[in-house]
């Protein structure tokens, strides 16, 4: 069996979290970097081979001088992003060493990842060759018409939040990044484009606990969630499976051969 790359996207602008002196991935959660956290679930994972973290470009001095010591410690691949998530990834991609035949893609902006989810969702995606982490939405969900009037309200049945991370063997995803249309709209997530080759994503239980920072307030959420999950075993996810009452239907899929060249 194949070893694991992990890819840790933390190249974005923060723009959103509006803190000129600080991107959110370097911002400190109860005495850690954001991104450190996020990294945790890989570093005691058996399978991983090679952690890539990728980094904005202009954040390069800044980083070297904090995380130098530490990145080289934990044998990080420290590379550059690009302008978009998935120009940051299609970088990545270029990193991954040979004996990597699973690709894992975690938001360095998840910091409350628990090993148990990482290892779920790695599993599912060896098993089938693409898996997420995902929710299923519980809000009503309603379109706004630009004005900030509703036009519609959604229909949320079969809808979900897509989570990191997201799990693909490498030979689809460098597939489906070699058909990435660079001009077209951003892919938003990696999911986005495997399916875009024709391969299902395996939805894997997530947790409402996972959540992405992106607006300041999601970083006191973070540390409350954390406090949550230190005060019960960490490695098991307290926030209730969406699932808990009946296993999630990918279990019963059938098995994928290594063998069984699929797609193009
Ligand atoms: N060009 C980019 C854009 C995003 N990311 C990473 O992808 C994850 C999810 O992106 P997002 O939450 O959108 O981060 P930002 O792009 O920084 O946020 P914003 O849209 O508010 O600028 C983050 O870990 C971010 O660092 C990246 O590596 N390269
Ligand atoms: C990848 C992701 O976290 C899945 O929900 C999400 O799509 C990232 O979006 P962002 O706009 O780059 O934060």
């Amino acid at each position: 069996m194949g070893r694991l790359a992990v890819i840790l996207p933390a190249a974005g602008r923060s723009t959103r979290f509006g803190d000129p002196s600080q991107k959110k991935v370097y911002a400190e959660l109860d005495g850690r970097a954001v991104w450190l956290r996020a990294l945790d679930p890989f570093l005691t994972h058996g399978e991983v081979e090679q952690i890539i973290v990728a980094i904005s470009p202009e954040d390069r001095e800044m980083f070297d001088r904090r995380y130098r010591d530490k990145a080289a410690f934990l044998n990080l691949d420290v590379i550059e992003g690009g302008e978009e998530r998935a120009d940051t990834v299609a970088r990545a991609l270029g990193r991954i060493p040979p004996a990597c035949d699973l690709v894992a893609i975690h938001d360095a902006a998840r910091p409350c990842l628990t090993g148990e989810l990482a290892a779920a969702v790695i599993a599912a995606g060896r098993e089938h060759g693409a898996a997420l982490l995902a929710i299923p939405v519980r809000d009503t969900i309603k379109r706004d018409g630009g004005d900030g009037l509703t036009t519609e309200t959604v229909p949320r049945d079969g809808l979900y939040l897509a989570q990191t991370p997201q799990v693909f063997r490498r030979d689809w995803l460098e597939a489906a990044y070699a058909r990435r249309d660079v001009g077209g709209p951003a892919a938003t997530d990696d999911a986005q484009l495997v399916e875009a080759i024709g391969h299902r994503c395996v939805l894997v239980p997530g947790s409402a606990y996972n959540i992405k920072i992106t607006a300041q307030e999601d970083l006191k959420l973070a540390a409350a969630l954390l406090e949550i999950q230190s005060g019960r075993d960490r490695g098991r996810d307290p926030s209730p499976h969406p699932f808990e009452d009946e296993p999630p239907a990918w279990a019963e899929l059938p098995k994928i051969d290594p063998n069984r060249l699929f797609g193009p």
